[in-house]
């Protein structure tokens, strides 16, 4: 009997069940014992996923193996050519020396767009309007507290897309939905046929003009801190802040900073730079702003529709040598 292939899965799926026979069918799955990177890379070392030809991990695989980066992908079998995260944001991953040592990485980009733009919907509108504020106050049994400020109506607001990728333009949809006027910058302008009709301007100009600015771009080595001291002082007074990319595209102390001083209005997150062991205080004891625990894709039907995806990344990946949703980094290899 000729044997499987074999796969190596770290974390676990909850949803996608039939989806995963169909995997075990056709692979052996191997999982690891540890819990931890040091006694994963142990087992690395002892050999027990040699032979596996692709990986299948989960975000909060992290807490068994830590970053996938340079280290970790030395004790890794050299029979492994495929890497397939269940997920958008890829940020745990070094791309980079995957790419060297000859592993194809998969992320899954459009089943999260819109959930994740649901949730940045609902921060903005919750941030607009001082919503949290009262919110605080009903469940202390005192109403809608004292002096709580007026909110302000999301129509005729400009609001700057720092990021049009997916999640970005489906943001844009709904942002038009309650009649607010966007426009984003890119790196590197959009094709005008899939600008959808938003305006592209600079960086300056979008921190300078907007009065809603939402973080919608990945976290890489050119993000990290794209939003900081110098450009809160850019931003309008009172701006609104919101972020359900990762948490570390801003400064956090920075922003915890520009709201203390009133430059920043009010705040809607959904991540944070240290999440989850650590929120920054002058965010948490803060009132007036929005705050949800990375619950931008925490759907039924979004977590199943990733997991179905990440899968068929994995059985491509098996059964064919190619990977349905390569990383834009190794879009050509
Ligand atoms: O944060 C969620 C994701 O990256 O899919």
């Amino acid at each position: 009997m000729v044997a499987k292939p074999k796969v190596l899965m770290l974390g676990k799926l909850d949803h996608a069940h039939e989806q995963w026979k169909a995997v075990e069918e056709i692979a052996e799955v191997l999982r690891p014992k540890s819990t931890n990177r040091e006694g994963f890379i142990e087992e690395c070392k002892a050999g027990a996923f040699d032979g596996a030809v692709a990986v299948l991990r989960t975000f909060a695989s992290i807490s068994i193996t830590g970053r996938i980066d340079e280290e970790l992908l030395s004790y890794w079998p050299s029979s492994i050519k495929f890497l397939c995260h269940n997920g958008a944001g890829y940020d745990q991953i070094d791309i980079a020396p995957c790419t060297a040592k000859g592993i194809c990485v998969s992320n899954v980009p459009t089943a999260v767009n819109d959930a994740t733009a649901d949730v940045n919907m609902f921060l903005i509108i919750g941030a607009l309007r001082n919503f949290n504020v009262g919110m605080v106050a009903l469940r202390r049994n005192e109403w809608r507290g004292n002096n709580t400020a007026l909110g302000h109506d999301p129509e005729g607001k400009v609001l700057g897309i720092l990021g049009m990728g997916g999640i970005g333009k489906n943001l844009k949809r709904k942002a038009e939905a309650f009649s607010m006027k966007v426009q984003y910058h890119n790196r590197k302008r959009l094709p005008v046929d899939k600008e959808d009709g938003a305006k592209y301007v600079s960086f300056d100009e979008l921190l300078a003009t907007s009065d809603v600015l939402s973080l919608n771009l990945p976290l890489n080595t050119h993000t990290h801190h794209i939003i900081s001291t110098n450009e809160f002082a850019k931003m309008k007074d009172g701006v609104i802040i919101v972020n359900t990319a990762r948490g570390a595209v801003i400064d956090e102390l920075a922003l915890v900073e520009a709201l203390n001083s009133g430059k920043v209005g009010s705040v809607g997150l959904d991540v944070y730079e240290h999440e989850p062991n650590y929120i920054h205080p002058g965010l948490v004891n803060n009132p007036t702003v929005m705050l949800v625990p990375h619950m931008g894709t925490w759907t039924v039907e979004t977590q199943t529709a990733m997991e179905v995806w990440c899968i068929d990344n994995l059985k491509q990946a098996v059964l064919t040598g190619t990977l349905k949703s390569p990383v834009p980094e190794q879009a050509s290899m």
